[in-house]
């Protein structure tokens, strides 16, 4: 379990040297499944992600995963702590094949048929794939399949998602969609998803809004949703669509 204890963050303004409180003492339990962050441009939701992954350093506060304090491991020891990150931009690797890089997440030699079992979850026909290099000539879409292949390859404890949806296309993220479904069911650790899509928000465990570097609410989507989209009124229309 992820425990996030009185999070701050400030920044220093370069042009005017004013400190910026990004995040403002947040705290957060993550023990559910699939939970999914949402909130207003700018709230702050990727830089508390970052943080969890160790790529920025709270100004204050305590990061604890499994009741391990991890405030002060780098990004590494996070990651071998059972961490792993997505980020809305997945990078690319010129000279990795799609194989080798699922080869890695795994952390073990595994053969073909488990590496294309990765590539099959994520709805990608893992022949097409498994030995193409991963580079330029990947689409937006297919590259976050693969990163995402690489997480279930990972099996950490924990997996963040920042905007996953971002930059794909509408029917690349319907099957985006069902690929997140299928990990809700087999996933053995937890999901934190960065999302500002109702369909991802519908299959949360539990929605944590976060707006002005705070926490603004925490729940299970009935209970967040209403206040989210402004009435419950609101809410039971936008629910008859979703579900
Ligand atoms: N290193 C930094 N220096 C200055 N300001 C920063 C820095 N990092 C983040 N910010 C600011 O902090 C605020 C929160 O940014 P963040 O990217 O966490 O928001 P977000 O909720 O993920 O937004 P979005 O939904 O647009 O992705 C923004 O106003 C951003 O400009």
């Amino acid at each position: 379990m992820l425990e996030l204890r009185d999070i701050s963050f400030q920044v220093t303004d370069e042009n005017d040297a004013t400190n910026k409180e990004i995040l403002k003492n947040v705290n957060l339990k993550v023990d559910d499944r699939f939970v999914a962050i949402t909130g207003p441009n700018g709230g702050g939701k990727s830089t508390l992600a970052k943080i969890i992954a160790g790529i920025f350093r709270p100004t204050s506060g305590q990061i604890l995963l499994d009741g391990v304090d991890i405030t002060n491991m780098s990004i590494t020891e996070r990651a071998r702590a059972g961490i792993s990150f997505a980020f809305q931009q997945p990078v690319r690797f010129k000279g990795l094949t799609v194989k080798d890089l699922i080869t890695l997440a795994a952390g073990k030699d595994i053969n073909i048929s488990q590496a294309c079992s990765y590539l099959s979850e994520v709805g990608l026909c893992a022949k097409d794939y498994i030995n193409r290099e991963v580079n330029a000539s990947l689409s937006g879409g297919e590259l976050k399949r693969i990163e995402i292949a690489m997480i279930m390859a990972r099996g950490t404890k924990l997996s963040i998602f920042d905007e996953p949806e971002a930059g794909i296309d509408l029917w690349s993220f319907n099957n985006l969609i069902q690929v997140f479904e299928s990990m809700h069911e087999k996933i053995n650790g937890s999901i934190l998803i960065i999302s500002h899509q109702e369909r991802i928000l519908n299959i949360a465990d539990k929605i944590v809004v976060v707006a002005g570097g705070q926490i603004k609410n925490v729940g299970t989507k009935a209970e967040v949703l209403p206040d989210l989209l402004g009435t419950s009124e609101a809410c039971s229309t936008l629910m008859d669509k979703i579900v």
